[in-house]
């Protein structure tokens, strides 16, 4: 029997492993119905090429192709470095001035005792001094820092404005670029959204669907004011994992798809859906359970992130990602 096509969405994040046409259209191939482009480490303009790569791959399908811009918003991230950075636990580090670059409106928050998170959590220092420029942290937890990783300050009270300047840049020219939908990471009010929305419409992109990503607490509370004004909501597990525990984040997410079901608004779920397959031809059980789940529970559409950006097995990751979405649909229907 032929398999039905799938009716939820599955997304690549494009990056170096699969920018070119034979790869996307692999990708297409096996399932892929779009892709997501992490504005944080790349402008719109600057991804020119990998855009028309994934417009060249998806016409080859007969397919169209969504792309979802995520946007670099409040979302805070060290500065560039030139090259990466080995921290060891024990060792003492510079935070901004001539040390580790960190965004302005970070530093006054670096006071001692405070926690220092980069990279979705894989590196954790903790503040033991200020300085006239920054502060000096201790590694508790080390390994390699690359430029622009996402850095979190819990418990800190930061406001950073909901867009950036190449934020506003790229939805200028979202629409010309074909964009179909707009990710805003650390949504944090319904105003966040009506800010993104306002300058899509003001920018020819009022058919670009709006995403909201929840990534800290301030989202999870929050959800139930904005939920309406968000045409999707992103249940984003990197950040959401760095702003709790690791072990209550099934928890979040359950609530946040329950939140979801409940207004009937689609809900995606996103972040080391296959982590291990950016190494390995083969996923975990855990892993493939994991995308299964998201999908019993109701997902709209499943999304990975470096494993297709910067993994060794782009297409393979879709056909796992595809497939197991494939089963539990099959197992909703069927039993
Ligand atoms: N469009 C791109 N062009 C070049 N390199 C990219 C691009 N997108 C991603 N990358 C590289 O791939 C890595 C993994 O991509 P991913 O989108 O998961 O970024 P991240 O910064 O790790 O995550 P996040 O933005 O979700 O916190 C990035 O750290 C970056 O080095
Ligand atoms: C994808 C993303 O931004 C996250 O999971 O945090």
């Amino acid at each position: 029997m032929k398999e039905q096509p799938s009716a939820r969405q599955i997304y690549g994040t494009i990056g170096p492993a699969c920018a070119d046409v034979e790869t996307l259209e692999a990708m297409f191939r096996a399932g892929m119905t779009g892709i997501r482009l992490n504005l944080s480490h790349v402008t719109l303009a600057q991804a020119a090429d990998q855009v028309d790569a994934l417009h060249k791959a998806a016409q080859r399908c007969g397919k169209q192709a969504e792309l979802l811009i995520d946007m670099q918003g409040p979302e805070l991230r060290v500065g560039v470095l030139a090259e990466p950075l080995t921290l060891n636990e024990g060792e003492v580090f510079e935070l901004g001035g001539k040390g580790i670059p960190l965004p302005e409106i970070a530093i006054p928050a670096l006071l001692p005792g405070q926690e220092v998170l980069l990279d979705d959590g894989k590196l954790l220092l903790r503040v033991t001094e200020q300085t006239e420029t920054g502060a000096v942290a201790e590694v508790l937890r080390g390994g390699v820092l690359r430029g622009r990783k996402s850095l979190a300050l819990p418990g800190a009270d930061l406001e950073p404005p909901t867009m950036t300047a190449s934020d506003v840049e790229n939805i200028r020219v979202a629409a010309s670029c074909g964009v179909t939908g707009v990710m805003q990471p650390f949504v944090r009010s319904r105003r966040d959204l009506e800010t993104v929305r306002q300058a899509l419409d003001e920018n020819g992109g009022a058919n670009i669907r709006l995403f909201a990503k929840i990534e800290n607490q301030t989202g999870l509370e929050r959800l139930p004011e904005f939920l309406e004004t968000a045409d999707e909501i992103v249940i984003a597990r990197g950040d959401l994992g760095n702003a709790m525990p690791l072990w209550e984040l099934s928890a979040a997410q359950k609530r946040i798809e329950a939140q979801c079901r409940k207004a009937g608004k689609p809900f995606m779920v996103v972040t080391q859906m296959l982590a291990s397959m950016e190494q390995n031809p083969v996923p975990t059980r855990a892993e493939v359970s994991d995308i299964f789940n998201a999908v019993a529970d109701g997902a709209a559409a499943v999304m990975v992130t470096g494993e297709t950006a910067v993994g060794k097995w782009p297409v393979e990751v879709i056909r796992y990602l595809s497939n197991t979405v494939q089963a539990a649909e099959r197992f909703l229907r069927e039993g």
